[in-house]
């Protein structure tokens, strides 16, 4: 299986359990793993073979402006779940980091990974 990887991409979204939190937009950081569908494109050199990685990140990007989420374990599911039916990708692995909420830590988050269901 070959995999695109997304290191430390930092985002701006409304997030958080309490109302006031989800008020201002605050940064999170992701790390993601994508499985490509197959491994065409190493031997095509072609982009149009593969998930183009800048589409990936414009398109997370696009959509945390414009969703709100309370919990990370929400957010997660959705980028994952976009990711597997908009660039048709057989799995997916996300890591959401919430960096300086708590004092003595440096962030928080959760780890999840989702394959594409096949009938
Ligand atoms: N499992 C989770 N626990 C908590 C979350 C979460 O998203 N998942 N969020 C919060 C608050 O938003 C906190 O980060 C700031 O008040 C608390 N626990």
């Amino acid at each position: 299986m070959d995999i695109i990887f997304l290191s430390e991409v930092k985002v701006q979204t409304h997030l958080g359990v309490p109302d006031w939190e989800r008020l201002t937009a605050q940064t999170i950081v992701l790390d993601i793993e994508i499985a490509m569908p197959d491994s065409g494109s190493c031997q095509t050199d072609d982009i149009t073979d593969t998930i183009d990685y800048g589409v990936v990140v414009a398109r997370i990007r696009e959509t945390l402006a414009e969703r709100s989420f309370k919990l990370v374990e929400a957010l997660a599911e959705h980028i994952c779940q976009l990711i597997l039916q908009e660039f048709n990708s057989p799995w997916v692995k996300i890591k959401v980091a919430k960096p300086g909420i708590l004092p003595g830590l440096k962030a928080l988050g959760v780890v999840i990974e989702r394959g594409r269901k096949t009938d």
